[in-house]
């Protein structure tokens, strides 16, 4: 069975690092001239998986609290998506941000990581705010089943900026705790894979220094995958990413959603295309 981090490895050699976001805002589905119903979602996500595929770019990551604002609807909605996603080819990062303990997160994995499961995704973010040990349930799983998972270290919006910069009683900070005890989780899977299949949010809007990130660490044998939003909307650019993940750059998912999705229904697989495009160019 190949692993996720190694089946990231052969999208990142085929089609790139784009990661299409799936955001179905209400304003957005508004803009495309859907309901803002399980209904409208459904189509919503359908058509960006379409956009996706013709856009040549190769993983999506829909953000499952949408859809969960419409209850069982919604998920039966994101159950379709997800599988035309998965048929089509692409990897799907379910963007669920689940983060709980023992038994309770164990199943939160088994929702989207288990093979043949209603909700069966590539990869699931998760938050280890808990403390890494509390997700070792689904790190488990994830190795079991061949699935990813991107653990939030580092994220996007400014407001995390004090409690993840925080100092541990031993200098660390929360942030460059959990991004060494992933790491480490990667080595210690073995040194012989490419890619390790648990990897970390690290926001693109971020100062990893500010952070004590060494991004260097992320690098070389059993490279830690990492997921980078905050481009386009959020104010970072493609341009940058050398800039800022640095030595990690060859193993990052760089994820866009609003600054692809404002482009309607007519424009986003062009804006796919483009996008992938761009970032296929500042990785050349
Ligand atoms: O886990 C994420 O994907 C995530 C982590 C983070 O630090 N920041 C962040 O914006 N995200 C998600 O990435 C998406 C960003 O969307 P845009 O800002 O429209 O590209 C949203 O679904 C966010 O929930």
């Amino acid at each position: 069975m190949r692993g996720f981090g190694e089946r990231l490895t052969k999208v990142f050699d085929r089609l790139g690092q784009l990661c299409v976001g799936i955001d179905p805002h209400p304003y957005l589905l508004e803009q495309w001239g859907l309901p803002d119903t399980a209904a409208g979602l459904r189509e919503f996500g359908l058509s960006v998986v379409a956009a996706t595929v013709d856009g040549d770019a190769g993983i999506i990551k829909p953000q499952v609290a949408f859809f969960e604002r419409h209850g069982a609807a919604g998920f039966s909605a994101l159950e379709d998506v997800i599988a035309a996603a998965r048929h089509s080819g692409l990897l799907v990062i379910a963007d669920a941000k689940r983060g709980d303990l023992g038994t309770s997160v164990e199943a939160y994995g088994q929702a989207w990581l288990t093979p043949g499961s209603p909700l069966e995704a590539d990869a699931m973010t998760i938050s280890a705010y808990m403390g890494v040990g509390s997700i070792q349930a689904p790190m488990e799983l994830a190795e079991a089943t061949g699935k990813g998972l991107f653990v939030l270290a580092a994220t996007s919006n400014p407001e995390a900026r004090s409690l993840q910069t925080a100092r541990l009683g031993g200098g660390q900070t929360v942030a460059s705790s959990i991004v060494s005890d992933v790491v480490e989780w990667n080595r210690a899977q073995g040194a012989e894979r490419v890619m390790g299949s648990v990897g970390l949010v690290l926001g693109a809007t971020v100062d990893f220094a500010d952070y004590a990130i060494d991004l260097d660490s992320l690098s070389g044998v059993a490279a830690t995958p990492v997921l980078a939003p905050g481009f386009g909307h959020q104010g970072a650019s493609f341009s940058d990413l050398g800039r800022i993940y640095g030595a990690a750059v060859g193993s990052t998912v760089v994820a866009a959603s609003r600054s692809i999705l404002h482009a309607g229904p007519d424009g986003v697989a062009e804006a796919v295309a483009a996008q992938a495009a761009e970032v296929r160019a500042c990785r050349a």
